[in-house]
């Protein structure tokens, strides 16, 4: 039986590979549609201040492609809310936004929001602009279940919940079970605080199945890295359908 799908492919991997030339290909937009036609719901870039991979106009032309021929799929941004990326939220007019603490140098994002007077007064300003827009907002967390009442108690409408400590112990099953445990805790929290729950980072054909099943209440995983090492291999449209097996929606 097939149910909706959560898998958002993030195809920042695929902008670092057309960025090794002044050339169009890999093409970010073509590689996205065959991604959505093969039963994605969305895409996800997060577009870095350097434009090391994701350039701005990336995105409008993301957005362009998913409105003339995919407008019931999604388009999320990812991002640290600073004037510029806000600018960029409104005038591209995504169906979400995940706002990121990352400061511009990060290599990759690495940690969710802490919650301290100034990141609070920052973000409640941010969603607030976002949620003037229309966009969905969510917020990066990392696995700490009281995290999940502060970031409803400043209006976000979803979290996500970094997966990467539980990506990297692909070697080490107790250790992931531990990880596990918190992912599952704090979707729990949030779900119980009334938020969408989405999950991503690290997260691999290998590792969802555990997660879906303690949480098959997530709403979204945004998979980027390990999806692109996968389609590297299987091709973009056969990785979309073995995320999506590994998910447990077809
Ligand atoms: C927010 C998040 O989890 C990141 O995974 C991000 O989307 C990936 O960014 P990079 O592709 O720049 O590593
Ligand atoms: N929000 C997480 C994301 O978009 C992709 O992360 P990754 O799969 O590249 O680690």
């Amino acid at each position: 039986m097939m149910s909706a799908s959560r898998l958002s492919v993030n195809v920042n991997a695929v902008a670092v590979l057309r960025n090794r030339r002044d050339l169009p290909w890999p093409s970010v937009t073509g590689l996205a549609a065959i991604a959505l036609e093969a039963g994605a719901k969305g895409i996800t870039v997060h577009p870095r201040p350097d434009e090391r991979h994701i350039r701005k106009s990336d995105v409008f032309e993301l957005a362009e492609l998913i409105e003339d021929r995919f407008p019931h799929k999604e388009l999320c941004l990812e991002g640290y809310p600073s004037p510029d990326f806000l600018d960029l939220v409104e005038k591209a007019r995504p169906d979400q936004v995940l706002f990121v603490p990352d400061d511009p140098h990060q290599q990759t994002s690495d940690h969710g929001w802490r919650f301290d007077p100034a990141s609070k007064a920052l973000l409640k300003e941010a969603i607030t602009a976002a949620r003037e827009a229309a966009v969905t907002v969510s917020l990066f967390l990392d696995p700490e279940p009281a995290l999940a009442a502060e970031a409803a108690a400043i209006g976000a409408e979803r979290i996500e919940i970094y997966t990467g400590p539980y990506g990297g112990c692909h070697d080490n099953p107790e250790a992931a079970g531990r990880e596990l445990d918190r992912i599952v805790a704090t979707a729990e929290a949030a779900r119980d605080a009334g938020l969408g729950v989405n999950a991503g980072h690290d997260l691999t054909v290998a590792n969802i199945p555990a997660l879906i099943r303690r949480a098959p209440f997530i709403r979204e995983m945004s998979i980027g890295h390990g999806f692109t090492a996968d389609a590297l291999i299987h091709g973009f449209a056969e990785s979309v359908r073995r995320f999506r097996r590994a998910m447990g929606e077809i």
